[in-house]
């Protein structure tokens, strides 16, 4: 069997308080990456993750597999395609979230409050009783981020947020995104083809080529820095338009230059390290300003609230369907409704 290499030796510092976007052209490897930074993948991945005081090494062995799960627990991965059930109200999964992820160290009065605050965050509040299917993609986006937020994660990872939203509501996304990051998080996420406007907010962004970093800082410098190799950004030109026009080869081979150039930019970040500096907190909910140990709940307690979802989404698919074959008595050959209040449009 053979092998391929597919990140080759890539290194860098992602802070807190910051938002990082990862881009790159299609099979540059900022999946790999993803997967590898979130502990998601790391089959035949070796490397190491400082995460504030933790570290975490990649490699196959017990205690390295210890240390990714204590690691795990300090971040979060949001993917592309949101896992929420339609059929449950905004309030309800976000309780089940609250339930799974704080257990019982806090009251059921003190979860209401977190719950209450995280959808004000992210700007859903008075949509608790509204059942997910009636969601605007947007707000689904930004509920699926709301229920990985309910233990305040130090570190978030997305993949690609803006997919399926248009360019207004990717622009409210990320700039939600840096609303968290500036309450001392650190948010990294993956993107295709960001407006120039979406690239701008981006206070880092680090671009792949052929599973090397060709670029790794502040988004107002990415011009400049193209510069400095003798790659001219055209005047109003999409700069994330054209550091990806490079990365693909449309100008020629680039990569290997630009892969020296910014590792010389900064020697010193030898590891991919999401950091937490001490002094830049994470801003809590509610408000922060207290802090609450969390103790994970125990299996039995995760199992109960577990089966009592299952029950609640099987006796509400029953109902549908049961909603759905009564419609169907009313409806002629061609399948079109006929019952009360049928109206033809
Ligand atoms: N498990 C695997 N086995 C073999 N090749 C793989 C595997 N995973 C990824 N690759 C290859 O590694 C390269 C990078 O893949 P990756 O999915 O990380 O790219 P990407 O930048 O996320 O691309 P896209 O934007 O299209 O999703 C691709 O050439 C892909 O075919």
């Amino acid at each position: 069997m053979t092998s391929k290499t597919i990140l080759k030796g890539v290194s860098g510092l992602f802070k807190s308080g910051q938002l990082t976007a990862i881009m790159g052209p299609s099979g540059a490897g900022k999946s790999s990456l993803m997967n590898a930074l979130t502990g998601f993948s790391t089959a035949g991945v070796t490397g190491t993750i400082r995460a504030g005081d933790s570290v975490c090494e990649l490699s196959d062995t017990r205690n390295a597999l210890s240390s990714l799960k204590a690691y795990m627990k300090k971040s979060c991965y949001i993917l592309q395609d949101d896992r929420l059930n339609p059929l449950f109200t905004v309030g309800e999964l976000m309780k089940f979230a609250a339930d799974l992820k704080l257990g019982e160290t806090l009251t059921e009065k003190y979860k209401t409050t977190v719950i209450r605050e995280v959808l004000d965050t992210l700007g859903l509040g008075g949509t608790e009783g509204t059942r997910c299917g009636n969601l605007s993609g947007g707000q689904r986006k930004r509920l699926s981020i709301a229920v990985e937020l309910i233990d305040n994660p130090p570190v978030i990872f997305l993949d690609e947020p803006t997919t399926g939203l248009d360019s207004l509501t990717s622009s409210q996304c990320i700039d939600m995104l840096k609303n968290l990051a500036r309450n001392g998080r650190t948010v990294v996420c993956t993107i295709h083809q960001p407006s120039a406007s979406i690239y701008a907010l981006f206070d880092q962004v680090y671009i792949l080529a052929e599973g090397l970093c060709i670029y790794n800082g502040s988004s107002a410098n990415t011009v400049p820095y193209l510069a400095s190799v003798g790659l001219q950004c055209p005047v109003y030109h999409n700069p994330a338009d054209y550091i990806l026009e490079v990365a693909n080869g449309e100008y020629g081979n680039f990569t290997e230059t630009l892969a020296k150039a910014s590792a010389s930019q900064d020697n010193s970040l030898k590891t991919i390290a999401p950091a937490i500096t001490a002094n830049n907190k994470v801003e809590g909910f509610p408000c922060g300003k207290t802090t609450i140990v969390i103790s994970p709940p125990d299996e039995f307690y995760k199992f109960r609230v577990l089966f009592k979802r299952c029950l609640i989404q099987q006796y509400r698919d029953w109902s549908a369907r049961r909603v759905r074959d009564e419609a169907g008595h009313h409806t002629d050959d061609s399948g079109e409704y006929k019952g009360r209040g049928a109206t033809r449009l």
